[in-house]
């Protein structure tokens, strides 16, 4: 697929403009809308399907272009980021696109400083240490901070001519939290853990600040193009249940009403909104009871448990392969497959990994996860 030259493209709306909430007209027609009439519960023709970290690190034309340009720099630069999230769409039967970003895009337009060390990911150079370091924090500037995340939504909208809808994302409030604490990933996160016991009141009012940038963040999102969007709470399963509810779904759920709120309004804002809360099916019941219309789940949820919630809720599910099972021979890869599309159903489901695909999967196992799907 060939890039759209830029000034073939019309101009974004501005950014002070997504306040009166008008939505960009102008987008090529959709080609394949499988993924959204299945996440309205409407019948598909095949299941659609699409894979997060689709655009990463197990595509050798992924690599290639990283060896040139850092990380971030992808993000930040629409073209690129739009090129990359074309790569997967032009190589796989994908039915979705997901913008090629980061969650933690947004601490470092709070003022926060994140760098990408090789070999071990995203490190903050000062992770918050106390509850007065939140004083130091910046509310982004929704006109100049988010631009190139918005341009690259744009840009990219009108480069997929309608093949397949796009996706936007970020990051859940808890989790982006978490990672401001922690400065980086971690398997026991004790000290976010130690944060919200010792000092809730502070914990409640940077979630409290992380979840109004997030709503604005979001909408900005579909109004420069994304036609669905993507919520990762990656760390929900290191909290008990009634921390996840106080310190995390409270959180998400203002986000959802926000943003059904606005849709309500104006019709040409509505998106799908799909929640994943990874690790976290001891909440799932709760998960169902919030206005998120697709619930994703990773592969240790029982998968007859998550249709009954969702159907009893009217959610859609989303998910949910071991992304190491994609290790396995072709043949294992496509027995499971169809096991776990028949335990689904094929209606009110989007299929999708459990997690993100991992950096050495062979492309050529995902192709027959992706064939498998769609022969079903
Ligand atoms: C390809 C990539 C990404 N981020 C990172 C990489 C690898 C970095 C590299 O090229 O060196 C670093 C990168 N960024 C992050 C990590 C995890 C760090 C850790 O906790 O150890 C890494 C290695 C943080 C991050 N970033 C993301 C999450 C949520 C999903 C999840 O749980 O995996 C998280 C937790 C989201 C994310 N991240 C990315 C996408 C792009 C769209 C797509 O899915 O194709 C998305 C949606 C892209």
């Amino acid at each position: 697929m060939e890039l759209q030259p830029l000034d073939s493209i019309p101009q974004r709306i501005s950014s002070s403009e997504y306040k009166s909430l008008h939505t960009n007209t102008g987008f090529p027609a959709i080609l394949n809308d499988r993924i959204l009439k299945a996440a309205h519960g409407e019948e598909v023709d095949k299941i659609p399907i699409w894979i997060m970290r689709q655009a990463g690190r197990y595509l050798e034309e992924f690599r290639n272009l990283r060896v040139e340009n850092e990380f971030f720099r992808i993000c930040t630069t629409p073209r690129l980021a739009c090129e990359v999230t074309l790569l997967p769409i032009n190589l796989l039967p994908l039915d979705a696109a997901i913008i090629f970003s980061d969650i933690l895009v947004i601490p470092q337009t709070m003022g926060m400083e994140v760098i990408m060390e090789k070999g071990k990911g995203p490190v903050f150079t000062h992770p918050l240490q106390t509850p007065e370091d939140i004083n130091l924090l910046k509310i982004p500037d929704i006109s100049t901070d988010y631009e190139p995340y918005l341009d690259a939504i744009f840009l990219t909208r009108h480069s997929l001519l309608g093949k397949v809808p796009l996706i936007g994302f970020c990051g859940g409030p808890f989790t982006l939290f978490t990672y401001m604490i922690e400065g980086q990933g971690s398997t026991v996160f004790t000290k976010s853990r130690r944060w919200i016991y010792q000092y809730p009141q502070e914990t409640h009012r940077l979630l409290d600040m992380l979840t109004n940038i997030l709503c604005d963040f979001l909408l900005a999102q579909i109004c420069s193009g994304a036609q669905m969007l993507q919520i990762f709470e990656s760390h929900a399963g290191i909290l008990g249940p009634d921390e996840f509810e106080e310190f995390l779904l409270s959180y998400n759920r203002k986000i959802a009403s926000f943003l059904k709120e606005k849709a309500k309004i104006n019709p040409g804002l509505e998106a799908p909104l799909i929640i994943f809360c990874k690790d976290a099916g001891y909440a799932l019941e709760s998960i169902c009871q919030t206005e998120f219309d697709i619930i994703q789940i990773d592969w240790t949820v029982p998968i007859p448990r998550a249709r009954e919630l969702a159907n009893r809720y009217g959610k859609v599910l989303q998910g949910n392969l071991d992304p190491a099972a994609l290790y396995a021979s072709g043949d294992f890869i496509r027995q499971k497959a169809t096991k776990m599309v028949e335990t689904f159903g094929k209606e009110k489901y989007i299929c999708n990994l459990g997690h993100g695909i991992y950096p050495d999967t062979d492309p050529e196992k995902l192709r027959v996860y992706l064939e498998t799907v769609h022969s079903l």
